[in-house]
């Protein structure tokens, strides 16, 4: 089994955005989407999530066509947590969660499908605010409910857009791992997008490297990061730096920054 996107083109209006996207996700794996703003990473995303429609090409999971198979059963497929979410503010943090149960639920709610919410709820650190109206939460908070109801929809797929973006460094790093375990030990495909190259290099086993609607670089993270690359694609000198933790991107200029603060040393 593999998420396959192949051949997929968008445009708004006239204003090509994808020109022929094909990437592989294999079952399990957490692939990173990466490239600078405007590459067409959240567009690439929206068109497997079905939020918009690509002019051509195709989207499958285990060689099943996503984006022709009714709405209902794309969305037990595929759980899709937005940049940010438009949800009504007057509903609790049970309650959103509740509706990534949505593909799942018969006439009503039952005594598991609470117990799953409740799980999404307790792994994303949200027990104390369960009954919180969405009003009244921080914007990572409501980061990490999008996140709760997606696992809530127990996918087979996960697409992740930048969900990090609003969170602290602890909850960065806890989403990270999160989606990490659950490719691990669910075996769910996840897709992220993600700026953080090093995050990505780090809990992710794929890199996928956008730019200009393009795939540029496709591969483990250790072997898709090239310095040449990086620095063309983001306009910005880079260097690569491959040791026993892994991969490293650092710009340029931070080294020579470094290499001043370190210079220096205290005498007594
Ligand atoms: N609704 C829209 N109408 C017209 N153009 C759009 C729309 N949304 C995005 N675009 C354009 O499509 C291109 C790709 O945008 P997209 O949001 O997919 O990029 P991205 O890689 O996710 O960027 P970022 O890192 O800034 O989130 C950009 O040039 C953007 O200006």
């Amino acid at each position: 089994m593999s998420l396959d996107v192949a051949s997929v083109r968008f445009a708004y209006r006239r204003t090509p955005v994808l020109e022929g996207v094909d990437l592989r996700v294999a079952e399990g794996g957490f692939c990173a989407l990466l490239g600078p703003n405007g590459s067409g990473k959240s567009t690439l995303t929206k068109i497997i999530a079905r939020v918009l429609s690509p002019a051509s090409g195709t989207v499958s999971f285990g060689g099943r066509d996503l984006l022709a198979a009714p709405r209902r059963e794309h969305a037990r497929v595929v759980a899709y947590v937005p940049q940010s979410g438009a949800t009504p503010f007057e509903q609790t943090v049970r309650e959103a969660v509740l509706l990534g149960r949505t593909p799942h639920i018969g006439l009503r709610p039952t005594r598991r499908d609470w117990e799953t919410v409740d799980a999404a709820i307790e792994r994303l650190g949200l027990s104390e605010l369960a009954d919180r109206p969405l009003s009244q939460l921080s914007g990572g908070q409501a980061q990490r409910v999008l996140i709760a109801r997606a696992l809530a929809q127990r996918p087979r797929v996960l697409l992740l857009d930048e969900p990090t973006s609003a969170l602290d460094l602890r909850y960065q790093i806890e989403t990270l791992q999160l989606v990490r375990a659950v490719t691990r030990e669910e075996g769910v495909t996840a897709l992220i997008a993600i700026h953080d190259l090093n995050h990505a290099a780090h809990f992710c086993d794929q890199a996928v490297l956008l730019d200009g609607g393009r795939v540029v670089a496709d591969g483990p993270p250790s072997e898709a990061f090239d310095a040449a690359v990086l620095s063309r694609v983001y306009g910005l000198d880079v260097r690569v730096s491959r040791g026993e933790t892994g991969v490293e991107v650092r710009p340029a200029a931070l080294e020579t920054v470094t290499g001043v603060s370190a210079a220096p040393t205290e005498s007594v």
